[in-house]
């Protein structure tokens, strides 16, 4: 039946319905006609979203007596009004709007949101949902079919619950493609993204309540945090991550895995002994140790890198020994840290990116460089298209990204002669190049990550049948 054409229904003084914009498919109602407005009874109430069109979320205990069971709920707000209880107290409430269902039959209904513990009914159906199809027979109760609360303890409970808005938090200090993609996306979604300098972000470290605090207020409880952090403030932007996650916050990348894959040193040595194919790499700290930390490496010509470098600004190809000496006299004199690295001379200037989101290959490319150029970074002038790549590649790509436990990883291979050898593990990938190049909506797939991960799913516990 379809909400143009109503049928007549008939109402008793309580009656089973089901609010399924909501995720609650069985309440028991009371029809209260004293009220204009339903009311619902929900806890942790919480404004949240733009301030143009502001959300609410909240929790809602449908069976009474059963507080085990709670579903997370979350609605646009329309209005916020007086009302006067049925104790004659005056109270602030949210309105949302909410569609009603009743014996197959569904009408939109106003709700107001209130939290008061210890009512027996769960919600209240005031006149304005009591539309001309209902007639009321107050002796009587439960003339529509009875619901069960066992819908509550049903595994397919979560796939069929509305996808609930969330707050997110972008920890970027940069306005670029890859922060207005998330903050869009997210948006189209329906949930709130919330871009936060990471720098600007300060802390309490206790033990009994760690906090964030942004510009002179203690950040919200944001559902996921997305991490992109620069590597100059990596120290930092790991210490803040860490703090979200002693909050219990979900992190798309963890503060480990961010810092060990940015230190070369560490992230070759985890890769190393994850058995994950990488070049012959070799680094030293005293000047005495140069000649045999090249013939570790093998023949010229070899790689130089720095290992603070970024955007292939530091990496420089020896092609003779004596070469790479010089290269290593200057990096010392300089006292910059560097490792020697076998050049993978087969790749010709070509690398791959693989976008690995949640254990999966979502997107590949092949970066070529400039004419001329071994390095193939695309700030370096390099091109980018779409790469088909190899299942040995696609399981390296995953093996690497697991290595550091990342949810979102660049995993950057080079093709050798003897298979994929993984030249960097990048925490912070860049979505322009990528969703150019493949066309794809790289995105979208690391918010089906989030959703999954972030969306708080109905607690289930001891829950009484209904009746
Ligand atoms: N061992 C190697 N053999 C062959 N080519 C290499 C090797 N190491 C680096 N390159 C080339 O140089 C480019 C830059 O190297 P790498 O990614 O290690 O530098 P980076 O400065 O850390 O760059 P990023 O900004 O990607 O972190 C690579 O994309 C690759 O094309």
């Amino acid at each position: 039946m379809s909400d143009d054409t109503p049928t007549q229904l008939e109402f008793g003084w309580e009656e089973w319905v089901a609010l399924p914009d909501l995720g609650l498919p069985a309440l028991r109602a009371k029809v209260d006609t004293g009220a204009r407005t339903s009311a619902l009874h929900a806890s942790e109430i919480e404004v949240f979203g733009p301030n143009a069109k502001p959300k609410v979320r909240f929790i809602v205990n449908p069976v009474a007596g059963d507080d085990g069971l709670a579903i997370p709920c979350s609605a646009t707000i329309l209005d916020r009004r007086e009302v006067t209880s049925s104790n004659g107290e005056k109270e602030m409430r949210y309105v949302i709007g909410s569609k009603l269902t009743v014996n197959g039959q569904s009408w939109p209904i106003e709700i107001t949101l209130t939290n008061r513990a210890g009512m027996a009914s769960r919600m209240l159906l005031g006149r304005q949902a009591l539309t001309e199809h209902i007639t009321i027979t107050a002796t009587e109760k439960h003339l529509q079919p009875e619901l069960s609360y066992d819908v509550y303890r049903s595994a397919g409970l979560r796939k069929t619950a509305p996808k609930r808005a969330l707050r997110i938090a972008v920890l970027s200090r940069e306005d670029n493609y890859s922060t207005r993609r998330l903050v869009q996306e997210g948006e189209a979604r329906g949930h709130t993204v919330e871009v936060i300098d990471t720098t600007r972000c300060y802390m309490a470290i206790n033990a009994m309540s760690p906090e964030v605090h942004y510009d002179g207020a203690r950040l919200p409880r944001y559902d996921a945090v997305v991490p992109r952090i620069g590597a100059s403030i990596t120290p930092y932007g790991t210490a803040v991550i860490r703090q979200f996650e002693t909050i219990g916050t979900y992190c798309v990348n963890g503060s480990t895995g961010i810092a060990s894959s940015r230190d070369k040193l560490q992230a070759h040595q985890i890769l190393a002994s994850q058995k994950i194919g990488m070049p012959t790499t070799a680094f030293a700290a005293s000047p005495k140790d140069t000649r045999n930390l090249m013939d570790l490496v093998g023949t010229a010509p070899m790689i130089v890198k720095l290992l603070e470098s970024t955007q292939g600004k530091g990496v420089v190809l020896a092609e003779t020994k004596k070469a790479a000496e010089s290269v290593i006299d200057a990096f010392r004199g300089l006292r910059a840290n560097f490792l020697v690295q076998h050049f993978v001379k087969e790749a010709a200037g070509e690398d791959i990116r693989c976008l690995v989101i949640a254990g999966k290959v979502v997107a590949a490319m092949k970066r070529t460089g400039a004419d001329g150029d071994f390095r193939s970074n695309l700030h370096r002038g390099g091109t980018a298209k779409v790469a088909r790549i190899t299942r040995q590649e696609r399981a390296t790509a995953v093996k690497a990204a697991k290595a550091f436990g990342l949810g979102i990883a660049g995993v950057d291979l080079l093709r050798s002669e003897d298979g994929p050898k993984v030249l960097e593990v990048n925490s912070s990938p860049g979505f322009e190049g990528i969703e150019t190049a493949t066309g794809k909506n790289v995105v979208g797939f690391l918010y089906d990550e989030i959703e999954t991960h972030a969306a708080p799913k109905p607690t289930r516990r001891k829950v009484r049948s209904g009746g």
